[in-house]
């Protein structure tokens, strides 16, 4: 995989500078490269990083954090406001027994049967916005999982935190479901981007936004959920979104796959077979746009990891545990070989490079115990998306 861009420095395309946060170590798609090129020399656009994680999205590079005079949602897309949420439970790892916790996780199948509308209320959100879906994971690579402490770097920092060898962490993955995709609907057709000035660009913002604080509570409701299931209690730690467009000196700050790193600590996720990681993001970095990786970043997209893995029952049975004993809630044939950990970069590499780069210092490494992830037939998943775009619509 060629890496052009490997020391670090700055490197011109158009009038953007790409400053680069990944090794010769890392691997880096030919085509992840060439979209950070075609972004760079789009009108407005000024500075870009990109973290290890990155890989080829849809609309544009994910893994990256791009700075621009003209506002991008497309750089963004449809889940507005996805990111990690990590809360400790208030129970120690050893008293937790997986099959207990697995079954007791298929909870989460269900919707949410608390006051949906009161908690969107408190949020200073509208009651009637997707209240039926908050509370819910979705599809995809969204999940939540249950994890050990590996290894402690930084006992101090750790403890400062309320955290120990013993803890158990709660690490919910998920954004702002049917929501996200209304909003950029709304926008769907201004591929080239818009002036912020104008009156679309003020809508859409305020929408984004309503979505980016609707997925950090739907991550909370998600947890709390959890923590009912499990009969115990969970505290906040670290809310993290890794998609979402700030305001920045003036200018546009896109995160697509780019973790905020203006916060205190940062978990990355790893993959449901290999480890996560807890981080403290070292300073203020104006050249890495004030962000980091997400997570591994993907290595395969979904539809190349059929015939990849899972061919036979064996592997399959394999694919519902980890390596280390852990177990995997997931009935869906197809989600689970489309997400297996194959699918992924090596999360030690994106640690390394990102220490190597000076961005982090790591506080401990996390292990995967029991990973849920949501599990709905196909066509339900896309009734459920159809019947929400048009309850908003015919509210508009
Ligand atoms: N700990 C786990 N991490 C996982 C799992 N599935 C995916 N991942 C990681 O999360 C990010 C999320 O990527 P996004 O672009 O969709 O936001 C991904 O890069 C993986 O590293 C899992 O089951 N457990
Ligand atoms: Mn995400």
């Amino acid at each position: 995989m060629g890496n052009p861009f490997a020391d670090g420095s700055p490197a011109f395309a158009g009038e953007a500078s790409i400053h680069t946060f990944y090794s010769e170590a890392s691997w880096i798609e030919g085509a992840a490269i060439d979209q950070l090129r075609q972004v760079s020399q789009r009108v407005g656009v000024r500075r870009i990083a990109a973290f290890p994680d990155l890989h080829p999205g849809k609309y544009g590079p994910v893994g990256s954090a791009i700075l621009a005079t003209r506002l991008y949602p497309h750089l963004i897309g449809n889940d507005i406001g996805c990111g990690m949420s990590l809360f400790v439970l208030d129970i120690p790892a050893r008293k937790l027994r997986l099959d207990k916790v697995a079954e007791r996780l298929k909870a989460l199948e269900g919707g949410f049967e608390g006051d949906a509308a009161a908690r969107l209320t408190a949020a200073g959100l509208a009651p009637d916005l997707y209240p039926e879906a908050l509370g819910t994971i979705g599809g995809g690579n969204h999940f939540c999982e249950v994890q050990g402490v590996e290894s402690v770097a930084d006992t101090q920092a750790f403890a400062a935190l309320g955290l120990s060898r013993e803890s158990t962490l709660l690490l919910v993955h998920s954004g702002s479901r049917a929501l996200g995709s209304a909003v950029f609907d709304t926008i769907r057709d201004a591929t080239d981007g818009l002036d912020g000035t104008h009156e679309r660009a003020t809508r859409y913002l305020r929408a984004h936004d309503a979505a980016v604080a609707w997925a950090r509570l739907n991550r909370a409701v998600i947890a709390e959920r959890a923590a009912d299931a499990l009969r115990t209690g969970c505290r906040l730690i670290a809310d993290v979104p890794h998609n979402l467009i700030e305001l920045h000196e003036g200018a546009f700050l896109h995160r697509k796959g780019a973790a905020k790193a203006d916060i205190p600590v940062v978990p990355i996720a790893g993959s449901r077979d290999s480890a996560s990681f807890l981080v403290r993001p070292t300073a203020a970095r104006e050249d890495a746009l004030f962000s980091l990786a997400h997570g591994a970043g993907r290595k395969y997209d979904r539809r190349s990891m059929t015939g990849r893995v899972g061919q036979t029952r064996s592997e399959r049975e394999k694919l519902a545990r980890n390596g280390s004993g852990g177990l995997v809630i997931c009935d869906d044939r197809a989600l689970l070989i489309e997400e297996a950990p194959a699918a992924y970069k090596n999360p030690l590499q994106v640690i390394r490079d990102l220490e190597q780069s000076g961005l982090v210092t790591t506080l401990a490494t996390l292990k995967p115990l029991v990973t849920f992830k949501k599990s709905s037939p196909p066509d339900k998943r896309a009734e459920g998306t159809k019947r929400g775009h048009e309850k908003r619509r015919s509210r508009r």
